[in-house]
């Protein structure tokens, strides 16, 4: 892999909630246009990480984290890093659908409006591009003006996508966002991974395997806060180095 392909590097990461450690020592680096899965038992710091990448951590008032993150060289941790470029690089879309209770239309619009964007034509674009993106345009576009809570669970997730690629992340953050969804919406949102990743760098967090062997490249084996594996996802599926990983995707634990 070539380093200017390097969108995000994790360098000694150790994050706490108050005494408790959530993550140890994490090193990982995650490429552009790749997507990379996490997987491991419940509880064990996926989501954490996750949430250290856009600085959601930031909320939690005992929470504490040593070591870096860098997004394209910067360490977003630093004094002078401007946490709505941040934010702005850095999508997220969660495990249940949570679309805000206004129009379609308003949904998309919401960020590029947050980050100055006025110009109707310009968002106009943007409504129509996004949600083409996530294959939704044909379904809604006759609605855009109506409320976004009138969708099914697996529209109002793609429209969630649609919302965060509305202005133009690199990162795209997804934990667990097919597990709230019928098998038919969940294919559809797997398949628009594959499809999203020719522009975006993807980290999926997924209690899914054969989700996380379908869709992703990378895969982060992560138990009790430590990344134990990470690797290519052929070969953590197919040989692992680490006995821990084994036994997890052969279903021993977890
Ligand atoms: N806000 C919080 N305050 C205190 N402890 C927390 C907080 N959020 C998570 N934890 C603890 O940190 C550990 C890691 O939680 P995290 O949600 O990151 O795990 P996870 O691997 O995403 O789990 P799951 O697969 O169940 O979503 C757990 O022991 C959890 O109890």
């Amino acid at each position: 892999m070539k380093n200017n392909d390097l969108r995000l590097e994790v360098k000694n990461f150790n994050f706490y909630y108050g005494e408790f450690q959530a993550l140890k020592n994490v090193n990982m680096d995650f490429y552009k246009n790749k997507v990379t899965a996490l997987i491991g038992p419940s509880g064990c710091g996926k989501s954490t990480f996750l949430r250290s990448v856009n600085r959601m951590n930031d909320l939690i008032e005992i929470s504490k984290y040593e070591g870096e993150i860098k997004l394209d060289g910067d360490n977003i941790f630093s004094k002078k890093y401007d946490i709505v470029e941040l934010r702005k690089k850095v999508g997220m879309v969660f495990q249940k659908p949570n679309p805000f209770p206004k129009t379609i239309y308003e949904n998309i619009v919401y960020g590029p409006k947050l980050h100055g964007e006025k110009d109707k034509k310009v968002l106009d674009e943007i409504v129509e591009e996004s949600l083409k993106a996530v294959a939704l345009w044909d379904e809604v576009k006759e609605k855009l003006h109506k409320s976004a809570l009138g969708l099914s669970g697996g529209q109002q997730q793609r429209l969630c996508i649609a919302r965060a690629i509305a202005v133009k992340p690199e990162i795209l953050l997804m934990d667990e966002p097919t597990s709230a969804l019928d098998p038919i919406s969940t294919a559809k949102i797997e398949e628009l991974i594959r499809e999203l990743e020719k522009d975006y760098t993807i980290i999926i967090v997924t209690h899914n395997m054969q989700q996380a062997a379908r869709i992703s490249e990378y895969t982060g084996f992560f138990y009790q806060g430590v990344v134990e594996e990470f690797n290519r996802t052929e070969k953590i599926f197919t040989n692992p180095d680490n006995k821990k990983t084994e036994d997890y995707i052969t279903g021993k634990f977890g």
